[in-house]
């Protein structure tokens, strides 16, 4: 929908109207035709403005459209006829410019916007490209380099930067429709031809095609498999070397590849799934809606080793006051020192006073007495937890939450330590935490609606992208790592090096393999859960034997390399060997090659070649099945909670969905027949017997994902 006005006596305004970004869904595209034909008739009309309704300009094309059969106006020939127009058209951005609502105000011959203003061309998020002219125009108007940046990463500027690029003829503190019309009034019946930007030459550069073979191999180095961002400079190189009618020809022959392929869909999903997740339910029925969060002035963070730190830091980031307890000097003396660096680095980037004075230090709990929420993040282990939350309990005012950083103990343990169990959970923060966009929110039994409304709040005002998920061992994310470190070793055993393994993870799209991610993150913290586990045993018996623990297979692999001393990066040897301690570039180490030759021998184990397909099955689909038993566990509430997970706190590959996204790309049946082929050859290991909810989505005729809630829920009423 589109709303026409005649203001001031001579200009037509034209207002999008589509709550609440104004995408240009069909009917918007249709008003928008109409509008301008209207106030192109209109002889008393001299000049034309648009703008977007509430305050927003417009967020591009209607995502929700783009799986269905798209009816309506194109968005070519309606921009073309907007820069064909012989009235000055003027674009007045407020909010958001983005994507095909970019690419409108490129159709225009002028574009003012707010200070406050942003605008970018973030198609390629969505496995696509500026399909409108944006990859034709953008080059036209502010050169090559600065478009293909803009394009390539789908980067959102701010109004500032877009005026110092060239993209907006002027920026306004003021009301901009008001700027934008008397604007329009100035313009009326000058003469258009230098403001249509389809018709300037793209500006020259000294050399396109270095230029070019640079920008590829950056996006092949970044996009980890992703197709747009590939697109993306071919449809930019068409704008530098063809005329605009053929370049134009070419952003639609690729867009066509874009549109349909898995990965756009994928990316789509990640799109809506990160928002459904913010409409969070607990297995109890309470929900987003009804539970109101209680506010958070004050926190404080117990505990100040690195991730205590990095909670802090986001904290006082976002404002909020902030008692840091650690109650050993020495710590406590050398975290103050790297937080105040932290913040001092992020303000610098971002160009704002570091938030210093947000955090009091403390060595004494005590001092927690008047804040409204408390996160502990002490070391992980549940004798020592259990006794801070005793502590926290009788400290802390009446109505403060206690909320714990574990990565995977009992909630309900913590909260039975306490008067008031309904304000514990968990607030589950991955390493940086003040970099990590992930936060898994974990209610247990007695968790009150209030708390997780109240800890999922907060993560949105610290900027995190928060999840609420059921308690159990490891909650949703480490808890279907399990299985698939477990893949990863019996691989080594029967014959794959670490190598091997992290190749076709990587190829599949995983920042780091498994390997080379579990180095970085330090060898000894799994051994030590395993060791409190009692699955570390020193009996040096060998053969099978030894390699079943309570039961099931067990791979003491990684016991081993820790007796060892190699912890990974941080002592400079684990799966891989490094030049010194802490240095990040992994070489392969005949050591690890000559000991798993000997412990394969000393155990009997013959060595087959294992190609890619199996690595990524077994790793993958026994990941997945965990995910599975958590949808019918009721640990969470759906498949975009596991999704939005992985993308965020595993570094899952955005254009791959998500796992169990994933999982319904390569179909269900398929993972279900792969997972019992692996099974039967390796009946003592759990994780790969494919879980009772998998079964039954291949028998309800494998429905796509966004049913599948349906067939959960007429599971648990059969529980
Ligand atoms: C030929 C092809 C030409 C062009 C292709 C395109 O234009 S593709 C689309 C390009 N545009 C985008 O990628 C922008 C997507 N939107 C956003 O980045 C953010 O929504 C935005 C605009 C920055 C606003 O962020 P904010 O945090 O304020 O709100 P939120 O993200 O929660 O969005 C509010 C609701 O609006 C829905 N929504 C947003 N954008 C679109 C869109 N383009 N199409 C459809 N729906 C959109 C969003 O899903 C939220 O809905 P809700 O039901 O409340 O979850």
């Amino acid at each position: 929908m589109a709303q026409y006005t005649r203001v001031s006596g001579s200009v037509g305004l034209i207002t999008l109207q589509n709550p609440p970004v104004n995408a240009l869904s069909a009917a918007v595209r249709q008003g928008i035709v109409n509008t301008v034909q209207r106030a192109l008739s209109e002889p008393e009309v001299k000049s034309v403005v648009i703008c977007g309704q509430k305050g927003a300009f417009c967020g591009g094309a209607d995502i929700k459209e783009f799986g269905t059969n798209m009816s309506g106006p194109p968005l070519v020939p309606m921009i073309h006829a907007i820069e064909s127009a012989v009235k000055p058209v003027v674009a007045a951005i407020e909010g958001v410019a983005l994507g095909g609502g970019l690419e409108l105000a490129l159709g225009c011959h002028y574009r003012i916007a707010h200070s406050k203003a942003r605008l970018g061309l973030p198609e390629v998020t969505l496995g696509l490209l500026p399909a409108a002219g944006g990859t034709q125009r953008l080059p036209r108007l502010i050169g090559v380099p600065a478009a293909l940046d803009l394009i390539t990463t789908g980067r959102h500027v701010t109004a500032t930067e877009a005026l110092q690029l060239g993209i907006v003829d002027q920026i306004t503190d003021h009301n901009t429709v008001d700027v934008a019309v008397k604007f329009a009034l100035s313009v009326a019946g000058q003469s258009l031809d230098s403001r249509r930007i389809s018709s300037y030459p793209c500006p020259r550069h000294s050399d396109f095609d270095a230029l070019f073979e640079a920008a590829m191999q950056k996006v092949h180095q970044s996009a980890r498999g992703a197709i747009a961002p590939v697109a993306c400079v071919q449809a930019v190189r068409a704008a530098a070397t063809l005329p605009y009618s053929q370049g134009m020809e070419r952003e639609k022959e690729l867009m066509a590849t874009l549109f349909t392929s898995g990965q756009a869909r994928a990316l789509q999903y990640c799109f809506f799934a990160q928002r459904a997740v913010g409409r969070w339910s607990m297995s109890s029925g309470a929900r987003w809606d009804t539970s109101k969060p209680r506010p958070v002035h004050k926190a404080a963070v117990i505990g100040l080793g690195t991730m205590g730190r990095g909670i802090a830091v986001a904290l006082a980031q976002a404002g909020l006051s902030v008692v840091a307890v650690e109650t050993q000097e020495k710590q406590l003396i050398e975290a103050k020192q790297a937080v105040t660096g932290m913040l001092e680095r992020g303000a610098k980037r971002r160009g704002v006073t570091p938030a210093l004075d947000k955090i009091t230090y403390s060595p004494n709990i005590q001092n927690v007495a008047d804040v409204d929420l408390i996160i502990e993040a002490v070391f992980e282990d549940m004798a020592l937890k259990e006794k801070v939350f005793k502590q926290l309990s009788a400290v802390c005012k009446p109505g403060t939450f206690l909320c714990t950083n574990t990565s995977g103990l009992d909630i309900n343990r913590l909260a039975s330590q306490t008067c008031n169990p309904e304000l514990v959970v968990g607030m589950h923060f991955f390493a940086p935490a003040h970099v990590m966009k992930l936060l898994e929110v974990v209610y247990g039994p007695r968790s009150s609606p209030h708390a997780v409304a109240t800890a999922m709040h907060l993560g949105k005002k610290i900027g995190k992208v928060s999840v609420a998920v059921g308690n159990c061992r490891g909650f949703v994310g480490n808890r279907m790592l399990k299985p698939y470190l477990e893949q990863a070793l019996f691989l080594l055993e029967e014959g794959a090096t670490p190598e091997q393994v992290d190749q076709a993870l990587e190829e599949f799209g995983f920042a780091m393999g498994v390997f080379r991610m579990s180095d970085l993150s330090g060898l000894d913290v799994g051994w030590r859960v395993r060791k409190a586990d009692g699955l570390v045993t020193s009996d040096a018996t060998t053969g099978q034997q030894a390699r079943i623990r309570q039961g099931h297979r067990y791979s003491p692999l990684g016991d081993l390399l820790c007796e060892q001393g190699r912890f990974g990066q941080k002592t400079g040897r684990g799966w891989y060997q490094y030049d010194k301690p802490g240095s990040r570039v992994a070489k392969p180490d005949p050591w690890l090659q000559n000991f798993l030759e000997e412990y394969r021998a000393r155990h009997g184990l013959v060595v087959r070649r294992i190609d890619h397909q199996e690595v990524l099955e077994r790793c993958l689909y026994s990941l997945i099945n965990e995910g599975f038993r958590i949808l019918e566990d009721g640990i969470a509430a759906g498949p975009e909670d596991i999704d939005v997970i992985y993308m965020f706190g595993y570094s899952w590959p955005r254009h791959r969905g998500g796992p169990m996204f994933y999982a319904s790309m390569v179909g269900l049946a398929r993972v279900l027949e792969r997972l019992e082929y692996y099974h039967q050859a390796h009946p003592d290991v759990p994780s790969l017997h494919p879980s009772t909810l998998l079964r039954k989505l291949v028998a309800n005729g494998s429905p796509p994902i966004h049913k599948w809630r349906e067939v959960i829920k007429k599971l648990h009423s059969q529980l």
